[in-house]
């Protein structure tokens, strides 16, 4: 359904998007994984005929993005990271609009949004700009839907928003998705990562890796430990200064550490720390998460 062949894209000196390519299926949510600047916004963009790559090409539904760029505005629903709706407007003058721009109404596709469209409802007459967070977002999926799109891209959609309001809206995506609608979401958060039927994880312009989350868990084959003592913020320099220490990243209220090989032992880690005079110390085996498998690929 998308199609992205070896796309490239520099600003000036910034490259943000490096060589990309990806494919993803008609009726699979997919997600773009990544940190602030990894290039999610930029390939979205350029999928979304907003802007122009320097090199590669791209499809969706078969329409090439610089050749069919008007088809595809028709074919796709957008929710871009900010700004997408008019603050000065009410919730229902929002809704009202962006059909008028496909020379469709709301009437013609409420079914589509009407699960969303009820939570937001009862503020019908308020200005969007007004709305809490998982409001703005519930209305800007409204609007990005209303031309029965059959592909749909959120920039970062719960970025922002309160821990409820993103589980309402993954649920939300969910139900879209078993509607047939094919979904392409960007998110830094690790644990939403989960939630896709596949994910490729990007860093700075690159794509790392492409597959099922649990695939790639389950690849991670590297022995992990969670660490934890009183004072967290010495206990994360002393173990980044052991000698036997391969990375250490805050995780929760743990530490998740691994070592320069899987030889090294927790009782290693338990010594070298009791040395430092570290009290209440807790280390122990864990299975990795996403997060991990992620860290560990930034860090090779
Ligand atoms: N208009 C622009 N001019 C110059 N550099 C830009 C522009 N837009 C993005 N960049 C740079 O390109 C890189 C990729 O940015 P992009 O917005 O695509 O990443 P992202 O993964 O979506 O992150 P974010 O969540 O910050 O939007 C970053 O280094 C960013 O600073």
């Amino acid at each position: 359904m998308i199609n992205v062949q070896n796309i490239s894209k520099s600003y000036k000196d910034v490259q943000a998007v490096r060589n990309i390519s990806l494919e993803v299926q008609k009726g699979e949510l997919f997600g773009l994984i990544g940190p602030d600047g990894a290039g999610k916004t930029t390939l979205m963009r350029i999928l979304m005929t907003l802007l122009i790559q320097d090199e590669g090409k791209a499809t969706m539904n078969g329409l090439d993005v610089i050749k069919d760029y008007k088809k595809i505005r028709n074919i796709v629903g957008y929710m871009p990271g900010r700004f997408s709706l008019y603050q000065d407007l009410t919730v229902e003058e929002n809704l009202n609009f962006f059909p008028t721009v496909f020379k469709t109404t709301v009437a013609e596709n409420y079914e589509l949004i009407k699960d969303i469209y009820i939570q937001i409802e009862p503020f019908k007459n308020r200005l969007a700009g007004k709305l809490s967070g998982g409001m703005k977002q519930k209305l800007a999926l409204s609007c990005a839907l209303i031309h029965k799109p059959e592909i749909l891209i959120l920039d970062e959609p719960t970025t922002g928003v309160d821990a409820v309001s993103r589980r309402e809206f993954w649920d939300m995506l969910k139900k879209l998705q078993h509607k047939g609608i094919t979904i392409l979401v960007s998110t830094p958060y690790m644990d939403e990562a989960m939630l896709c039927n596949r994910v490729a994880l990007m860093q700075k312009g690159k794509v790392l890796d492409i597959d099922t989350p649990q695939k790639l868990v389950e690849n991670y084959t590297r022995k992990l430990y969670a660490i934890k003592s009183i004072d967290m913020h010495r206990l994360i320099q002393d173990l980044r200064s052991f000698e036997k220490t391969d990375s250490a990243f805050a995780f929760g209220q743990y530490l998740h550490v691994t070592g320069k090989s899987d030889e090294v032992e927790a009782t290693e880690f338990e010594n070298f720390l009791l040395k430092k005079e570290h009290q209440n110390l807790e280390v122990f085996d864990i299975p990795p998460t996403i997060e991990d498998v992620f860290m560990n690929m930034m860090n090779e």
